[in-house]
């Protein structure tokens, strides 16, 4: 082999879009390239424009753009290829650079720009091998029109070349003068430039872009743009051996797994002095990162053959998808250091390890337990209270904050729970809460929330006993002990944090090491908490302030949906938590994926709503298999229906198979059960998934939020606000759970929750 060849990430995206027989070629292209570069059929070419881009022959029509990256130890040269597109797309102005802030190799694509803003720019491309006579790009010159404002006409080069704009497509960048301009000058543009003007064109101030896009990814000391080798090594690339072509193959799915954005990058890869935590709003990779925040703790354990990192999250689904996604990003023998379960399953297990099986129970849900309760007060003939506040108030303030006594309920905060209690009233709530605690013991049977307490409260006996054991130094005689030696894990990291109870936290507060680095690692977003655990983490001991990250570029909604479920999440009068006291917002949340605007329509009836439902799902079956933008895809599991409720899954899922003759998989606690092609479930089962299409029907008054909740708008307006704010979170989760299409409906008078959007959509 006379030469080593890497991939740039640009280079291995459009290899994915290209034809089976082109990537044979570039395949066949590679291996003559390694073996020597300087073979004739190769054409090995300098670019005009700039001495370090080559252009070489993969068949007649494409070209591979290459640039020379240093010489390895051993003396073999280095190539990066930067670039594989058809030969008319290749000018000579292409360059490769260094980028002043990072440090990392950039390729500046003035080919995908469009003619209008080049024209405005004064840049005219040469093809470097042109078909007759060298010719402009375009040919014929249409005048320009009269040029509307600059969108960034508020800002000058220095700024943007301070802030890391690559040098070539600064003056394009402040003349382009509409969205449509901008997209087009950025679609091929290195990731930084493209952060810095897609946010300064959202809106973010250059404070917030210095502070938030380019501060965590600038190098200490400006780096040499002359040394391509050393920027060589500081960019991610593909190194093309005998695993490129399964690489290519796999196409966008492999990308997460291999180029962190340097953001990402930062927040996987730091040091933290205690517990950290990642938001971001949906889609922004807050799962991506946690998942190679795994990675790069497993990867820096002593060896063993124990578990010492746990990564948990909300349901079973969704730690089987944290599973299977750990599997394909780390090595198995790391994989076999993880333990992977979702809390509720951690819960049982330490109640389990700390009883007798005379003495464990048989879970239930909240909801059973309010029927029990319902129960209870018929039997006592107590009309003052209503089963759901009492059940909610042992929920959320007996047990979320672990009230052991009376006089201690008497004393206790009851903040966001709407409704005053007098003293009185406290004892007597105080009272039904023993009584139904008494009742469902004898039945041998307690809820998830109060297994998550007993847990909470095992695993602090034991992390204080390790503690004591600590204080009395390693003299002392420990043989008496029953309490294991150390704490179960060296490191917990948390995805959906969002939804997890008081208890869930103070358990895994419990249970890694408080005075060690890197103990706990949490990422959520609580934008998207669906129940009604809210927790301030400071005050159950897990302290992340000052270690908090936000991450703003969301990879998966496109900019058109990604607008609209702005609007349902955030209406101007909603705050949102940050896990702590403060509060978190979604500001400089955007993407720079472009579709089709979202469908937002309405129907007479819920069958007029069903027969459109099955029309557009056929659609987008016959699109996805017949190969949208060329990439087609078996649309089986890439097409969803979320509904609000269990019911409205069943009748959804008996009018498709009955009545369209579409086969559907229902979505389970356990992920979709059945093997039809259309995954059905409640918007509830689609927290942390993501779907191509995605249809929302359904969505009408008195269904989200659901009709009960409207009396409490005159009885308890902060549960009122609280279950309005539950209806929209479950909403914004739903929308964003779409990746290119998405078709909102619903039947007679729509839901509140639609007021802005449809607003939006009308004007
Ligand atoms: N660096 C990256 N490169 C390519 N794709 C990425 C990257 N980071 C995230 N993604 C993709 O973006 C999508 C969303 O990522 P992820 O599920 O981690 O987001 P999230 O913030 O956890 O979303 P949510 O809050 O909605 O659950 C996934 O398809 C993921 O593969």
């Amino acid at each position: 082999m006379t030469a080593r060849l890497s991939l740039y990430r640009k280079a291995e995206q459009e290899l994915y879009k290209l034809d089976r027989v082109v990537k044979a070629q570039f395949y066949d292209f590679c291996h003559l390239f390694r073996q020597n570069p300087e073979q004739p059929g190769l054409d090995l070419k300098k670019l005009k424009g700039d001495s370090r881009i080559y252009r070489a022959k993969i068949n007649q029509s494409y070209r591979a753009l290459l640039a020379p990256v240093g010489v390895d130890a051993d003396g073999t040269p280095s190539w990066l290829v930067v670039a594989v597109r058809h030969r008319k797309d290749v000018y000579d102005q292409l360059q490769v650079a260094v980028n002043r802030v990072t440090g990392e190799i950039e390729f500046v694509d003035l080919a995908v720009v469009g003619d209008s803003a080049l024209r405005r720019a004064g840049i005219t491309l040469t093809p470097a091998e042109p078909e007759t006579a060298p010719a402009a790009k375009p040919a014929a010159v249409a005048p320009v029109p009269p040029p509307a404002p600059p969108m960034l006409a508020g800002y000058d080069a220095e700024q943007l070349k301070e802030l890391g704009v690559a040098d070539q497509l600064i003056d394009l960048a402040l003349a382009v003068t509409s969205d449509a301009e901008l997209d087009e000058l950025l679609e091929g543009a290195p990731p930084l430039s493209k952060d810095i003007l897609y946010g300064l064109a959202s809106g973010m101030s250059i404070d917030a872009v210095r502070e938030e896009i380019t501060a965590p990814v600038r190098l200490a000391e400006e780096p040499d743009p002359a040394d391509l080798a050393a920027a060589f090594a500081r960019t991610t690339v593909t190194t093309v051996d005998k695993h490129v072509q399964a690489a290519i193959e796999e196409g966008d799915f492999r990308a997460w797994r291999v180029y962190l954005h340097p953001i990402q990058q930062k927040i996987v890869e730091r040091r933290y002095g205690g517990p950290a935590r990642v938001s971001g709003g949906p889609g922004t990779g807050k799962t991506v990162v946690a998942l190679h925040r795994v990675k790069h703790l497993a990867g820096a354990l002593p060896p063993g053959t124990d578990k010492p990192i746990l990564v948990t999250t909300f349901t079973a689904n969704l730690a089987n998808d944290l599973r299977s996604r750990l599997a394909s990003l780390i090595e198995p023998h790391l994989m076999e250091r993880v333990d992977v379960t979702h809390i509720d399953q951690l819960a049982a297990r330490v109640v389990g390890e700390n009883t007798t099986q005379r003495t464990r129970k048989r879970r239930i849900s909240d909801h059973a337990a309010v029927t029990e309760m319902r129960q209870l007060l018929l039997e006592l003939d107590e009309r003052r209270w209503d089963a759901e506040f009492l059940v909610e108030e042992w929920e959320q303030v007996i047990l979320g904050q672990a009230v052991q006594s009376r006089s201690a309920y008497f004393q206790v905060r009851r903040a966001g729970r709407g409704r005053a209690l007098s003293r009185p009233e406290r004892s007597q709530v105080w009272k039904l809460i023993e009584q139904l605690t008494a009742r469902l013991d004898k039945l041998g049977v307690e809820t998830w929330g109060q297994a998550a307490e007993r847990a909470a409260r095992f695993e602090m006996e034991r992390a204080a006993a390790i503690e004591a054991r600590r204080a009395a130094g390693p003299s002392a005689d420990h043989s008496s002990d029953s309490i294991r030696p150390g704490y179960w894990y060296r490191h917990i990291v948390v995805d959906e944090a969002q939804d997890l109870r008081a208890a869930h936290w103070k358990m895994l507060r419990a249970m890694a090491d408080p005075t060690l680095p890197d103990d706990i690692f949490i990422a959520g977003d609580t934008h998207q908490r669906i129940y009604d655990h809210q927790v301030s983490l400071g005050a159950l001991g897990v302290h992340i302030r000052g270690r908090s990250a936000r991450l703003t570029l969301s990879y998966r909604t496109t900019r058109e949906i990604l607008a609209r479920a702005l609007l349902i999440a955030e209406d101007g009068r909603v705050s949102y938590d940050d896990l702590d006291d403060g509060t978190d917002t979604l500001a400089g949340y955007r993407s720079i994926l472009h579709g089709p605007p979202p469908a937002f329509a309405g129907y007479g009836s819920w069958e007029d709503e069903l027969a459109e439902l099955a029309t557009t799902l056929a659609d987008w079956r016959t699109e996805l298999s017949t190969g949208e933008k060329g990439v087609s895809v078996d649309p089986a599991g890439h097409i969803a229906v979320c509904v609000a409720d269990h019911e409205r899954v069943s009748q959804v899922m008996d009018y498709l198979t009955a009545k369209a003759g579409l086969t559907c998989a229902e979505l389970t606690k356990d992920g979709p059960v059945g093997d039809g092609g259309i995954h059905v479930g409640t918007m509830h089962r689609f927290k942390g998934l993501e779907y191509q299409r995605l249809a929302i029907v359904g969505v009408s008054e008195g269904v989200l939020p659901r009709a009960g909740v409207e009396r409490y708008r005159k009885e308890d307006p902060v549960r009122y606000e609280r279950e309005l704010r539950k209806a929209r979170s479950l909403l914004f989760v739903a929308a964003t759970r779409a990746r290119d299409a998405l078709a909102v409906s619903w039947h007679g008078t729509p839901s509140p929750l639609l007021a802005e959007v449809r607003g939006l959509v009308a004007s």
